[in-house]
């Protein structure tokens, strides 16, 4: 619903504001140019001294008046000539004539009106109600999906459309509310909604003498120049006319011949009131506010695009599937919780195996559960995890459906999620417990799928396949960028000696046509990831690249696992052999900026990417390399490479585990264990803890390293949700 009520009027009327808050944006500017073409009014002259130096200039003076660019201006009469000039506050000097820019008018009536009158300002009041509702429901939305509102500044993470998105929304909020609810109260006053003060000025007499000269009147001497919004001048021929001087104080009426106040109204409360909306509508009188108000606007366009890609994304999933059949007549039923749609193509996967097997299935949304979903013979759950553990888009509602059925029918669930979050899989553990709660009975235990990797899915699927007895294959590929072909130039091998043999392999463009020259390598970092689609697979491997694309070369490495067909065909490659890749981003595993320690921790070929930050490094940040191998003589990775980078001061200490050695080996986890004081300090100095390896690797340090944080009043996940302690773990 609150979705609904966020993308229903951005996508109605997003040319309408971008329309209005692009005008907004280029008026924001006026503030800060008229402060720089006009600076405040000094103090220290009076009203009477400028009007008698503006008079002794011209025939007769209407009117001066300070206008909200700030300018004081003089309209006079020479004769026959009329005008209006502009004047300098400090001694009434003429600076030529006043001509407002014809571009700002223009601009203006765009933002107010939209050129067309009545019509375009009741579009501009909507436009306001409309940015008000989108940007109060955004925050709503983003919190959300963030895991609440203390997780409000976490980084945003999801496809670029929804990181733009968000990180826009983040900044652009507060100006844009203050923006729309000023001009709320702007548009409701020209519809004549806000009452106009009603104080009408008292009757007064004037003396009717002879006109003293302007300099000499006491109650123009006592007001200051600085103070003034407008003095209009009595006509010269009329002794009962008099001058009238408003300030922000009010206005009063000044005999001509006697120079007393004959009547002061001060400034209604709502007129006051009005000043300060106005003022911080539009930054006049406060040109950073201005500015900063014309940047948030200025997000507006780049919401429109985001949010309809978000938009467009969505709609165009869940995928409709031809051969969906209907739930009363399905003996399999997949439900599917998913809020970036990921999962569903993981669900359609598995759709259509079960469907070539030979059974009947119907997939539907997890918020779609239904009491005839339970006439099936098995149910098949699979879902993602949003916010801090919590249920994405498609599983809204689940539970409360869940608690309301009777029956019960087999069931498996797959999670999908991302083991840097605290919670993994959180959302999927929710569900499975209720499902034990109620006895539901079970096809296969809780199985847990770490960024979509296809290896674990297509692990599971066999498992339901034994389950089920069926031979169930689960290829699932992932709609992946254009590959590119890279060759390889060097390759260094080890581990073949203790029975783990890893390669680390080093790949360039192929050469772009000159001796000597080869061609660009597409743009990535040391921890962002490679896909590898293998000969005769569509389905790509992904590996840690331990390089950035400025070193000139994609450097992996690989393990040669048993049975593993893209490490296979890796270690089979011979310097001059090609492969297709494409890079997938990993921000989420990279040193956060800054000069705080970092402590890096892997074993085997997981210290490729922490070999590729130690380059990276600057001299002086300190690093701490953990790293746990079989055989010193045989498979230490990077040996002569990290003795260069202590030397050179990127590297600060080596602290290295051999698990083979004569006299008994120790494992990366001892390591930690035994280090525990100094590691303590390093927390202690905001370090950030960054983990590579395998599965067994990574639960061993953490149990070691949650006894080293605890004596701190921390824990593991506490660092995770601030991002100190992030892992790339297959
Ligand atoms: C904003 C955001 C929050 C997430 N929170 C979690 C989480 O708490 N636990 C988890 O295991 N995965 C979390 N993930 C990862 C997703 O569950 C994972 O990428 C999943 O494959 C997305 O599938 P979907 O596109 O079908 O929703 C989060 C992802 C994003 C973008």
């Amino acid at each position: 619903m609150l979705r609904r009520i966020h993308s229903l009027p951005g996508l109605v009327l997003a040319l309408l504001l971008t329309v209005i808050a692009v005008s907004g944006t280029i008026l924001s500017i006026d503030p800060a140019l008229d402060r720089a073409t006009h600076p405040p009014i000094e103090r220290g002259v009076s009203v009477a001294a400028l009007a008698e130096a503006v008079a002794s200039r011209h025939g007769s003076v209407d009117k001066i008046a300070r206008r909200p660019t700030g300018a004081l201006t003089v309209t006079y009469s020479d004769g026959d000539t009329k005008g209006v000039e502009l004047v300098d506050p400090a001694t009434g000097a003429g600076l030529g004539p006043y001509q407002p820019s014809e571009f700002t008018r223009f601009v203006t009536n765009l933002h107010r009106s939209l050129l067309v009158g009545d019509a375009g300002r009741a579009a501009g009041a909507i436009g306001a109600g409309a940015m008000l509702v989108l940007t109060a429901s955004g925050l709503w939305l983003l919190a959300r999906r963030l895991g609440g509102w203390r997780a409000f500044l976490q980084p945003i993470r999801g496809t670029a459309a929804q990181c733009w998105h968000g990180e826009l929304g983040r900044f652009a909020a507060l100006g844009l509310m203050l923006s729309s609810l000023t001009g709320l109260w702007m548009s409701a006053g020209t519809f004549g909604l806000i009452p106009e003060s009603s104080l009408a000025e008292p009757a007064f007499t004037a003396s009717g003498g002879p006109a003293a000269p302007v300099g000499s009147l006491a109650a123009l001497r006592a007001v200051d120049v600085a103070d003034l919004r407008e003095l209009t001048l009595p006509a010269p021929e009329d002794r009962t006319d008099t001058y009238g001087l408003r300030t922000s104080a009010g206005e009063a009426r000044i005999d001509a011949a006697t120079g007393e106040i004959l009547v002061f109204t001060p400034t209604p409360i709502l007129e006051r009131v009005q000043a300060v909306v106005v003022m911080l509508h539009t930054g006049r009188g406060a040109w950073v506010l201005g500015l900063l108000l014309g940047l948030s606007a200025a997000c507006v366009p780049a919401f429109a695009i985001t949010g309809a890609a978000i938009w467009w994304r969505r709609r165009t999933n869940p995928p409709r599937l031809a051969n969906n059949v209907a739930a009363r007549s399905a003996d399999t039923v997949i439900l599917v919780g998913s809020e970036g749609n990921a999962t569903w193509g993981f669900a359609t996967t598995l759709h259509a195996a079960l469907t070539a097997a030979g059974h009947r299935v119907h997939i539907a949304a997890m918020s779609e559960l239904a009491p005839v979903h339970t006439s099936a013979k098995r149910m098949l759950i699979l879902t993602s995890t949003y916010g801090d553990g919590a249920a994405p888009a498609s599983a809204k509602g689940f539970l409360d459906r869940f608690a309301a059925l009777d029956a019960a029918l087999p069931v498996a669930v797959l999670g999908f999620g991302d083991r840097t979050f605290p919670h993994f899989c959180g959302y999927a553990q929710e569900v499975s417990t209720a499902l034990d709660r109620k006895g539901w009975p079970r096809l296969l235990p809780l199985k847990r799928v770490d960024r979509q990797s296809a290896q674990e899915f297509a692990q599971w699927g066999r498992d339901l396949g034994a389950t089920l007895g069926l031979d169930l294959v689960l290829e699932h590929v992932a709609v992946h960028p254009k590959t590119s072909e890279l060759e390889l130039v060097e390759r260094e091998d080890y581990g073949a000696a203790v029975g783990a043999p890893i390669a680390i392999l080093r790949f360039r463009a192929p050469g772009a046509g000159a001796k000597g020259q080869t061609g660009r390598l597409p743009a990535f970092e040391p921890g962002d990831l490679v896909g590898i689609v293998p000969p005769d697979s569509p389905m790509p491997r992904f590996y840690s690249l331990a390089s950035s694309s400025r070193d000139g070369v994609l450097e992996i490495c690989v393990r040669l696992r048993e049975g593993g067909f893209c490490s296979t065909f890796l270690h089979g490659l011979k310097p001059g052999g090609r492969i297709d890749a494409f890079i997938r981003e990993n921000p989420g595993f990279r040193p956060a900026e800054g000069r705080a320690p970092l402590i890096l921790i892997g074993a085997g070929a997981g210290i490729g990417p922490l070999a590729g930050f130690v380059r990276a490094n600057s001299p002086g940040r300190p690093v701490h390399l953990y790293w746990g191998g079989r055989s010193p003589s045989s498979d230490f990775l990077y040996e002569h490479e990290l003795a260069m980078h202590l030397a050179e001061k990127r590297l600060t200490t080596l602290n290295t585990a051999f698990s083979r050695t004569p006299n008994g080996g120790a494992y990366v986890q001892d390591r930690i264990a035994a280090d525990a004081p100094r590691l303590q300090e390093l927390i202690r100095h905001g370090a950030q803890v960054l983990v590579c390896g395998g599965r067994d690797m990574a639960q061993a340090v953490t149990h070691a390293l949650d006894a080293v944080v605890r004596p701190l009043g921390l824990d593991l996940a506490t660092l995770k949700s601030s991002g100190r302690y992030v892992e790339d773990v297959y």
